[in-house]
């Protein structure tokens, strides 16, 4: 029997981790492609897999969990009519995870196929059939396999009948890659979509399989892609991050709503750092905030000592809402971008000094078109032209840009995707300071694609909400209370 780990490793091209396909899961279910109709897809090329190893008229035990793995495997059996075909599932069908998975277990009972369930691993008895089908877990698990897992795949892995995984050997964990040492051993796999973290160093050969996830569920942003953001209940102060906005002097509305955006979008504490001269006013905004002044009445390279050692003190910064576009302020800005290494959302008149800095720091740039021209990018009207062209001046750039629009824009430079959330109303002054805040907290916590992806999202739907609500009219500070309705509840529009 092959070893997982052993021998020659392939390359299977670019990886998703189990993470990654569930948002892409639910984003195909947000453009109208549910969940079942994967699992239909997925259970079809697991059968024709199936098919590719062993002749019509075999026997096939598939071993299936609780969990969409499973029900893979049971949408695959009503495809292998003209197979010896036996489903066993370990544990209660009460207990199977999810809805998809339970109707697909029922089809099967309903269809009279030669079904049962193993309460625990004392009731796992095999006849060798002439292959086994593993949908026992899939990418939804992590550490050692449990009873009654564990002693099933103990069962496989002793056996000599060969043994097809399905999307993933039972037991490798869908984010790292990593294999328990008690994991199924397979001779096949076929996995879906994409290849997902481990497989290429498995000797099994893979089967990547199509199973009509829409393009467009990787290439916009959806309501999925908010599955990235969690808040599990033992969490403390400070998990979800700490961060400064840097800002203020000529103005002091762009600071303030920055600065609530980012409390509004999770973060744990904002401070403002901002010119002596305003920050009384800035205080007065909001009981909320916490300023921290700096002397003076703008930022200036005086002042870039202090504005490093506070920005060293937070996870990320927001560095330019309201600071104005005075000569020795963009000094102080190109100062502080060639001194400093952290996380940074730059917005705003902080724009401009980007292009040609040298700077250690990871930059999420949120200009708007025009601001994107000043800074030597270039636009389109059709947004897929825009697309291209804002993917090459990100990687001139070697930053993250989210451009503005009525469709976002957002790149790595490799990676380019495109947000559809937000309205016309929003062409309003300040929105662009409440997506900069909302952006800054989530770089604080998240990598900056998905940061600038979720940021653009959070921020056009809680417009869209306020719309919704109140027609048009809408201000800057109505999108702050709407931005947590947006992340944390479960409802469209
Ligand atoms: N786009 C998608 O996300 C799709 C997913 N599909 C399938 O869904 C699978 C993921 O399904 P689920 O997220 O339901 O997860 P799994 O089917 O992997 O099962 C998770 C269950 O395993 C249990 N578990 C976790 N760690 C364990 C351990 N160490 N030992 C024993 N039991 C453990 C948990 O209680 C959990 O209920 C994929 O691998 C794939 O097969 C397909 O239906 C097609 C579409
Ligand atoms: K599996």
């Amino acid at each position: 029997m092959r070893r997982p780990g052993e021998g020659e490793s392939m390359s299977l091209g670019e990886t998703i981790t189990g993470s990654q396909m569930a948002v892409i899961d639910a984003n195909s279910a947000a453009l109208g492609v549910p969940p079942k109709q994967l699992m239909e897809s997925a259970g079809n090329a697991v059968a024709r897999t199936v098919r590719s190893i062993v002749e019509p008229g075999s026997s096939v035990t598939v071993v299936a969990g609780r969990g969409n793995n499973g029900g893979d495997a049971f949408a695959a059996a009503r495809f292998l009519d003209d197979y010896d075909v036996r489903v066993r599932l370990l544990g209660h069908a009460e207990t199977i995870g999810t809805d998809i998975a339970r109707e697909n277990w029922a089809a099967l009972e309903r269809a009279a196929l030669d079904v049962a369930a193993w309460r625990d691993s004392s009731a796992i008895a095999f006849d060798d059939p002439d292959l086994f089908v593993d949908a026992m877990l899939g990418t939804g698990i992590s550490g050692r396999l449990r009873e009654p897992v564990a002693t099933a795949a103990k069962r496989l892995n002793d056996s000599e009948t060969p043994v097809l995984s399905v999307d993933v050997p039972s037991g490798l964990d869908g984010e790292t890659g990593a294999l328990a040492d008690n994991a199924v051993e397979p001779d096949h796999v076929v996995t879906f979509h994409k290849p997902k973290p481990g497989l290429d160093a498995l000797e099994a050969p893979v089967t990547v399989a199509d199973i009509g996830v829409p393009q467009a569920a990787e290439r916009f942003v959806e309501r999925g892609d908010l599955l990235r953001l969690s808040r599990p209940a033992d969490s403390h102060k400070g998990d979800f991050g700490e961060v400064l906005v840097i800002g203020g002097g000529p103005y002091t509305g762009a600071p303030a709503l920055a600065a609530q955006a980012a409390l509004r979008a999770g973060a744990d504490l904002v401070r403002v750092a901002c010119p002596r001269s305003v920050a009384d006013e800035i205080q007065s905004y909001s009981e909320n905030l916490i300023v921290r002044p700096f002397d003076g009445d703008r930022f200036t390279p005086d002042s870039v000592e202090r504005v490093l050692s506070l920005a060293g003190e937070h996870d990320s910064v927001v560095l330019g809402p309201g600071l104005g576009a005075a000569e020795n302020t963009l000094v102080a800005v190109r100062e502080f971008l060639e001194r400093y290494d952290g996380f940074a959302v730059v917005d705003a008149d902080a724009l401009g000094v980007v292009p040609g800095v040298e700077t250690d720091a990871t930059l999420v740039c949120t200009p708007h078109q025009g601001e994107l021209e000043a800074m030597g990018g270039e636009t389109a009207d059709d947004w897929r032209e825009r697309a291209e062209l804002v993917e090459s001046f990100a990687a001139e750039l070697g930053q993250t840009l989210l451009v503005k629009g009525p469709y976002d824009v957002l790149s790595d430079g490799e990676r380019t995707r495109v947000n559809r959330t937000g309205n016309p109303g929003m062409t309003v002054g300040g929105t662009g300071d409440v997506l900069a805040g909302t952006v800054g907290a989530l770089t604080a916590t998240q990598e900056p694609m998905a940061a600038a992806a979720i940021g653009a999202y959070v921020t056009g739907a809680a417009g869209d909400r306020v719309v919704e609500r109140q027609g048009y009219g809408l201000v800057a500070t109505d999108l702050l209370g709407s931005i947590p309705s947006v992340i944390w509840r479960d409802e469209d529009g």
